[in-house]
């Protein structure tokens, strides 16, 4: 077995650089350290613990340009995006080292005159996280941030692909005085690293984002313990554009939610269901933007689509496509590939597909690639059905600027996470999880901290 993790630019596949694979003996110390260090840190005050949060956040700020190229060699991102991430990563350390002030308890009005009720939140203890490649940084600081703010200790498992990122942000809490037993990292193969954290009696939380097959299993290997979890799972957002929506806004918005990190983000649009009256136009306007993006290495500053993360992602995109051709889908643009298996890299062209049916594999499964299939809907029933016709409920998106069917879209569709006339809903302060088969928990928020705190109840009596 080899003892070392090869991280390659998935635009090049050239070797970046190999990170050691820490032993089971290693990680099983590494959560018996952030077991113990557990009853130090649960005890520094809340506006100690934000004052390290923020101190933090300034050392990524500090080093925003380097952590954002890392992050572009390693997950191919276009470096824009990379340098956005940054940002949004030190977001949610912002605004955790905020709500760290603000964990209420409150007293309760006893039924006898001898008693009084108290109720006070305390954190959940050792949490283990396991992040996926494509936000290296904003995935481990949006369960870091709250877990520390709490009083949790953290021991994070990134990627494969991409352990760089999150390394590098790791080190930077050490230099922001987070004390190195509090805050850990730890490399390795996803699968036994996550054992180690499930059946480990030293883990309280288990906290993850990345596929529903690993998740459920997850969730599964937890029971044993009783672990609390959390699960940021897979989507497979629908887009409804209505009659009297803004087309050229629709459009615009289509373009900024499928392509960020080429179509790899779980709440990227990945089904159009547009009114059939405005149909027509609406591909045309989309297929011109579409045609106008330029595909390339992330690194070079006008790169708006990079490759995706490797062949497995590749070879689940071109399958997609291909059902849906054979199937009867048109294609409007793209359906070309950039790949080379003995190098390593795998481009995707932005396509257009249109005439999709619900029978089609892109309809039915999360893509995570820059495709957009556009299906057609005549009353906005049939559209609520197929967007609520999956055992995915993360994000959708709806554009109607008639408020009736706004509201009903609202209220009918069956997703955690709702854009009205928004392709870019993600943010630090709101609360971002999904329903059904797409996760438990949510991320974000004053409702982000919940998950890494226990209710305690005190009653007393005799007084
Ligand atoms: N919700 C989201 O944001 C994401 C969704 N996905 C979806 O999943 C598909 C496949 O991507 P993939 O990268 O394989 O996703 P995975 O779910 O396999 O990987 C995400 C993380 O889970 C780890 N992991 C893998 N297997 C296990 C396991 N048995 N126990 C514990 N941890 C594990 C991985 O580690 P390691 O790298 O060592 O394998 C990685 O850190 C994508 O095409 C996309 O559809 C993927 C990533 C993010
Ligand atoms: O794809 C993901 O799991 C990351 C979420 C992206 C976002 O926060 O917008």
């Amino acid at each position: 077995m080899t003892k070392s993790i090869k991280v390659k630019n998935p635009a090049t596949g050239q070797l970046i650089q190999e990170v050691r694979k820490n032993t089971e003996e290693e990680i099983n110390q590494a959560l018996k350290r952030g077991h113990e260090s557990f009853q130090s840190w649960s005890k520094v005050n809340a506006h100690e613990r934000a004052r390290l949060l923020k101190n933090w956040s300034l050392k990524i700020q500090e080093n925003k340009e380097v952590i954002a190229e890392t992050m572009t060699l390693e997950s191919g991102k276009p470096i824009q995006e990379s340098l956005g991430e940054v940002d949004y990563a030190t977001s949610y350390i912002d605004w955790y080292a905020e709500e760290a002030k603000r964990l209420y308890g409150r007293t309760i009005p006893a039924a006898s005159e001898t008693k009084r009720i108290m109720v006070s939140r305390q954190p959940v203890g050792l949490v283990a996280a396991i992040t996926p490649w494509n936000f290296p940084a904003a995935m481990m600081t949006r369960k870091a941030a709250p877990a520390l703010a709490a009083g949790c200790t953290f021991v994070v498992k990134p990627a494969e692909e991409t352990p760089l990122t999150t390394m590098k942000l790791v080190e930077l809490a050490y230099e922001a005085g987070i004390p190195s037993d509090v805050l850990q990292c730890v490399n390795g193969i996803g699968s036994e690293v996550g054992s180690l954290f499930t059946d480990s009696e030293f883990v309280r939380k288990i906290t993850f984002t990345g596929s529903t097959p690993v998740g459920k299993l997850l969730i599964k290997n937890s029971a044993d313990t009783v672990k609390h979890v959390s699960m940021e799972l897979g989507g497979h957002a629908p887009m409804i554009i209505a009659e009297d929506a803004d087309i050229d806004f629709a459009v615009e918005q289509t373009v900024a939610s499928k392509f960020r990190n080429a179509g790899q983000t779980c709440i990227c649009v990945n089904r159009v269901l547009v009114h059939e009256s405005i149909a027509e136009e609406y591909a045309e306007k989309l297929t011109e933007k579409v045609r106008a993006l330029k595909v390339g290495n992330g690194l070079e500053k006008d790169t708006q689509v990079g490759p995706v993360i490797n062949e497995k992602g590749f070879e689940k995109i071109v399958s997609q496509v291909n059902d849906a051709i054979e199937k009867g889908a048109e294609v409007l643009h793209g359906n070309e590939y950039d790949a080379n298996r003995d190098e390593g890299y795998f481009f995707v062209h932005p396509t257009v597909l249109n005439n999709v049916d619900s029978d089609m594999k892109i309809m039915q499964e999360e893509t995570f690639g820059p495709i957009i299939p556009i299906s057609t809907f005549k009353e906005i029933d049939e559209a609520i059905a197929i967007a609520n016709g999956t055992p995915y409920g993360l994000a959708a998106y709806f554009f109607t600027n008639n408020y009736k069917t706004g509201t009903y879209l609202h209220e009918q569709l069956d997703f955690g996470i709702l854009g009205w006339n928004d392709g870019a809903p993600s943010a630090a302060h709101a609360p971002f999880g999904g329903m059904k088969e797409s996760g438990l928990g949510r991320e974000g928020g004053s409702e982000g901290i919940d998950p890494y705190l226990e209710t305690k109840y005190l009653s007393i009596g005799n007084l």
